[in-house]
């Protein structure tokens, strides 16, 4: 058995032994048995000492939510009665009631945050919190310092379920915000004492200098919000300390709670008695703040402030945020460096820092779609026309994760959720709680036909939040269960765009080809494995309804999401975009199932046409695309292979037949390889006929044809273009494959010495990724480096 069926039949093992957990749990009945205080709190003690040793492997682990709604609590804890944990039911939200308790151990991590609690008549019971912020991928003192022992809490409507032993329970708490830490003097301790003396926190600072160390050995080491908690214990004890408050608006920045970390700015800024050089640096974390914030003039402001407060403010340091900001302003509209946004999408780990950019563009109501909305063009747009550049509200790829991995059970699909969708989740949790001026913005998207549609009008206006506030406080009621279902509806699979490497034709055979120009691309046959799919959760994009034959096309810089027309497109005409892929309807349908979509789009009307065992022998066809790679198959194969594919559309289908262009580029590129294997020219030729026949199965017309001979002189001369450049007909599918393709046609003309030709199929090539790509030349030239040195040297200039 290979090493990969096995983990996935251990993974099946697992979710079947979750189901059937979860089953049994449902039945039966209420009343917690009993646990026994000192073998509890001795085994949480255990768990906190070996989770502090060394970070427990977290790779794959799955925690289910499938048999129990998430749960959250929308009740005032002031409306709330205190609940026992004896009186706690089992499998109930213990409605009306709150549970106080007192954190009694260090805690512990396995996918959410173990605590070991205690209830004021001495009772203990292990509590798991899912998705608090700040905890997630951290380390155990981190969770110390956001849950110190002696920490005494209070958890809205508690949900108590069983655990695999019947014996035992634990308390689920999914949302962050039902969970209130009460300081000592709150009212609801009034009339509470406590069976147990109080556990003592393992350190408590004393100084304001000992509390500042504690914070910022906590920043140091990346621990964040446990470092603006740290702060935050610290301002109690010390409110006048105008350093510690600064601190703690650093660790805020950081942590992207960027209204507090402003706000925390401001307060200082207005304290009496400072000095200049505290000030100053107040300015300058306010214009750190306001750069997050996209309010870039106000930031440059900020700045200059602080430089005028501080001569110890370096004036370079000054001219870096000013250039920057001046950047984001140009880029709002729409004009960006894509080349250096290109670059830093290959690095990994990188966020990409642009301003996003809203174009002709906006959200209409469209009652005949789900959610009720959708996007038109407010002018007449023409193919390849910026539409949108959007920086996702939460994102992650694999090449972050490291080998911390967590995988979640779909609470609505039952699938696993991939390590990034986990981690995205958790992310727009966090940013909510750390931001709550954002929520409306996440609520605002569409949660399914289970929840009401959301108001019409998107997006909406987000209200600064100026107050200062303490870093475990929400206000906020967050429905969990909610945001799971709106990264269902949403949620995007980041495409980053790539250098486009030449084909290494070593793989395709045991010839050793003599030619030096490599420039037929290598179309990728394999398609990706879902643990290594990035995952994000985008605003405005998730505005646009699907379409297979959309008019725009979209793609990524890492994080950030371009959308560009791919069609010309008239004032008030609905935006689309493609949210799955496939090879006909079918599979197109299975997967939009997921949106509730059915699409009626020419592409899904031409293919009912082709009828359903057409459309299933064509997707059959094309999975096995990439047998054709193999170093066997000759261009005669491929050729019978098309016929099948061919087979597949109904006599009175017109010339777009995506399925077809894909196999006639494998074709094409089996005769190039024969070409250069035999040197003989006809083979290219062939080549050249089969990519001509691959643009027009995506809707390209093709207007030249010759292949050899002077270029007729209507055509001739600097204006020759072999291919016409109405896009009307353009199929989003082919934003993969066709610059590839008319690249390919390049090459193979200066392999033929017909540079007239070839410089006509340079422009051609030049059109059609300004239509999929767009972005200009310098990006063209970056992520077709090798290709254009070697058109450049034979005398085409692919760019300016
Ligand atoms: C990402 S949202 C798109 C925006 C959504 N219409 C809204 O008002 O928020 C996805 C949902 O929009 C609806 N939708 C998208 N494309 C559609 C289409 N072609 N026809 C009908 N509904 C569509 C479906 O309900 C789908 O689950």
């Amino acid at each position: 058995m290979s090493g990969k069926n096995a983990v996935a039949i251990s993974t099946e093992l697992h979710l079947q032994d979750i189901q059937h957990r979860m089953e049994r749990e449902r039945q039966l009945g209420p009343g917690p048995p009993p646990a026994c205080r000192i073998s509890l709190i001795e085994q949480s003690k255990y768990n906190s000492t070996l989770c502090a040793k060394e970070r427990p492997s977290l790779s794959p682990m799955y925690y289910g939510f499938m048999c129990h709604e998430q749960h959250f609590s929308s009740t005032p804890l002031a409306e709330l009665r205190p609940l026992a944990l004896s009186a706690m039911q089992v499998r109930s939200n213990n409605k009306g009631h709150y549970l106080l308790c007192r954190v009694v151990t260090p805690p512990s991590w396995m996918v959410g945050t173990i605590l070991c609690v205690e209830d004021p008549a001495g009772d203990v019971q292990n509590m798991i919190v899912f998705n608090y912020p700040g905890t997630r991928r951290t380390k155990i003192h981190a969770l110390q310092a956001i849950f110190p022992v002696g920490s005494v809490l209070a958890i809205r409507e508690p949900l108590l379920v069983p655990l695999k032993s019947d014996n035992a329970t634990l308390i689920r708490v999914y949302s962050p915000s039902d969970i209130t830490f009460v300081r000592s003097g709150d009212r609801i301790l009034a009339d509470v004492t406590w069976a147990y003396p109080a556990p003592a926190p393992a350190v408590i600072p004393r100084t304001a200098d000992e509390w500042d160390e504690l914070g910022g050995s906590h920043f140091e080491t990346g621990r964040f919000l446990a470092s603006a908690a740290t702060y935050t214990s610290a301002l109690e004890l010390h409110p006048s300390e105008p350093f510690l408050q600064l601190q703690r608006g650093r660790a805020y920045h950081v942590l992207e709670y960027l209204s507090a970390a402003l706000a925390d700015a401001t307060a200082v800024m207005r304290q009496r008695g400072i000095s200049d050089h505290t000030r100053s640096k107040a300015f300058y974390l306010a214009g750190c703040a306001e750069y997050g914030l996209s309010h870039y003039d106000t930031a440059i402001l900020q700045f200059k402030k602080a430089l005028y407060l501080s001569p110890l403010m370096p004036i370079d340091q000054f001219k870096l945020w000013d250039e920057r900001c001046r950047g984001r302003v140009r880029e709002t509209r729409g004009d960006y460096d894509w080349e250096a946004m290109f670059k830093d999408a290959q690095v990994p780990g990188k966020r990409i820092d642009v301003a996003e950019f809203v174009g002709p563009m906006e959200v209409q109501q469209m009652p005949y779609r789900g959610g009720g909305r959708g996007v038109v063009a407010t002018r007449d747009i023409k193919a390849g026309e910026l539409i949108l550049v959007s920086k996702a509200f939460a994102a992650s790829f694999p090449d972050e994760l490291y080998g911390d991995r967590v995988e979640l059970q779909n609470s609505i699909t039952g699938g696993v959720e991939s390590a990034c969708s986990s981690e995205v989740l958790s992310q727009i949790i966090s940013k909510i709680f750390g931001r709550p001026e954002l929520a409306p913005l996440v609520f605002g998207l569409y949660a399914g036909p289970s929840y009401p549609d959301p108001a019409h009008n998107y997006p909406l206006r987000v209200l600064s939040d100026h107050n200062v506030r303490s870093p475990l406080v929400q206000e906020l009621n967050l429905d969990t269960q909610r945001i799971d279902h709106i990264f269902n509806f949403n949620v995007f699979v980041p495409e980053t765009l790539r250098s486009v490497h030449p084909l290494d034709i070593s793989s395709h055979g045991d010839g050793n080809p003599s030619n030096e120009i490599h420039l037929f691309g290598n179309p990728d046959t394999t398609p990706p494995n879902k643990d290594d799919l990035p995952s994000a959760l985008f605003l405005l994009p998730s505005l646009f309804n699907h379409s297979c034959d959309g008019n725009t096309t979209w793609y990524n810089f890492r994080d950030i999401m371009i959308i560009r027309a791919i069609k010309p497109v008239q004032k008030g005409e609905e935006l689309t975009l493609p949210y799955v892929q496939g090879s006909s309807t079918l599979s197109r349908h299975e997967r939009l199932k997921k949106y509730g979509v059915t699409c009626d789009c020419s592409l899904c009307l031409a293919d009912r046409e082709d009828g359903e065992e057409a459309c299933r022998l064509r997707e059959r066809l094309l999975d096995s695309l990439g047998s054709l790679r193999s170093p066997g198959t000759s261009p005669a194969d491929i050729r019978s292979f098309l016929c099948k594919v061919e087979g597949t559309h109904s006599a009175l289908r017109g010339p777009i037949r995506p399925a077809s262009g894909r196999v006639r580029y494998e074709l094409a590129i089996a005769y190039e390889i024969m070409a250069r294997k035999s040197m003989d020219a006809s083979f290219r030729i062939q080549a050249i006929a089969a990519c001509m026949a691959a643009l027009e199965a995506y809707g390209i017309m093709v207007l030249d044809r010759s292949m050899w001979g002077p270029v007729g002189s209507t055509l001739g001369g600097d204006e020759y273009l072999p291919i016409s450049a109405e896009t009307r007909n353009l199929i989003v599918e082919g934003a993969k494959y066709c610059t590839q393709i008319s690249l390919s046609i390049v090459s193979a003309f200066v392999l033929m010495e017909d540079i007239p030709r070839a410089r006509g199929w340079a422009r051609a090539t030049r059109i059609l990724d300004n239509i999929f790509v767009g972005c200009g030349d310098a990006l063209f030239k970056a992520r077709h480096e090798s290709t254009t040195d070697v058109l450049i040297q034979s005398g085409v200039v692919l760019a300016d």
